[in-house]
């Protein structure tokens, strides 16, 4: 696992901006060859998504041949609904870079027939090889995607029943009101994620220190499905200062003279 210390929300963005436009470039996608990015919706992503479309207006990245899969959709909301993870992605990120519309992948939270729903999308990711870069946050509680307290540390894209603690912190897009929240989501699986080639993972503000902990320190445990990244070849943390509250000094230290020492750049 690699575990990068930074400043703040800002930096973090400004980071993985960078990261994921030195990935893209360095492969060179075709239209034949496309280079596969997995995607999270939430606050982590938001300066991430700002730096990349002003990475894209300054003409250093082309999303042309770039397919995406989102993480993970609420079930029983339209795409329409401000607060689909589809107008999310679209608002803050898809609108505003040259991506094409058919490679855009998101989950339907409104499919009639949602196991079949969250097979497809196995499938499609299937047919593609691998993802090669997958971007995700993580919640308070130590989630990746909607992968919650309990999840299989082997599971596939499938159904999810959202925990209280979540609902309550994304009553937050829904006037508060957490009956607004929906109950249910589609999410990637822990091991759909695990698959992807590199994982990057954003973590940011002191509500995460925990799960930050977790993920570094704590042992691989379903309670805390970020600490399966332990798992992973390619694992890498970008974090803000306020979100390493948790840490170990002595863990802190490692990782700010590993990258120190980091000889080849980003
Ligand atoms: N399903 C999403 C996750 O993918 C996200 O990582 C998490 C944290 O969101 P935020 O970045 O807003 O703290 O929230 C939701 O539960």
């Amino acid at each position: 696992m690699r575990l990068i210390p930074l400043k703040n929300l800002s930096d973090v963005g400004r980071w993985s901006a960078q990261y994921i436009v030195n990935k893209i470039n360095k492969f060179s996608p075709t239209k034949n060859r496309p280079f596969i990015l997995g995607l999270p919706t939430g606050s982590s992503p938001l300066a991430t998504y700002e730096h990349l479309i002003a990475l894209y207006k300054a003409e250093k990245v082309s999303f042309k041949h770039v397919v995406t899969f989102n993480m993970d959709e609420y079930v029983g909301i339209e795409s329409s609904h401000p607060e689909s993870y589809y107008s999310f992605m679209h608002n803050n990120f898809f609108n505003h870079v040259n991506i094409q519309p058919q490679n855009i992948n998101l989950l339907n939270g409104l499919a009639n027939d949602l196991e079949a729903e969250c097979q497809r999308y196995e499938d499609k990711i299937k047919s593609y090889g691998k993802i090669n870069l997958f971007m995700g946050g993580v919640g308070s509680d130590g989630h990746i995607a909607f992968n919650e307290p309990g999840s299989s540390l082997a599971s596939r894209t499938r159904i999810k029943t959202l925990t209280q603690e979540t609902r309550i912190a994304n009553s937050r897009f829904f006037g508060n009101d957490i009956d607004k929240v929906p109950k249910l989501a589609l999410t990637i699986g822990v091991a759909t994620l695990l698959d992807a080639t590199e994982v990057l993972t954003l973590v940011t503000g002191r509500h995460k220190a925990l799960a930050l902990q977790a993920a570094v320190e704590g042992c691989v445990n379903h309670l805390w499905t970020v600490s399966a990244l332990q798992l992973h070849q390619k694992a890498i943390i970008v974090c803000d200062a306020e979100s390493t509250m948790e840490l170990k000094v002595k863990t802190l230290k490692y990782f700010q003279e590993l990258e120190a020492e980091h000889i080849h750049g980003l």
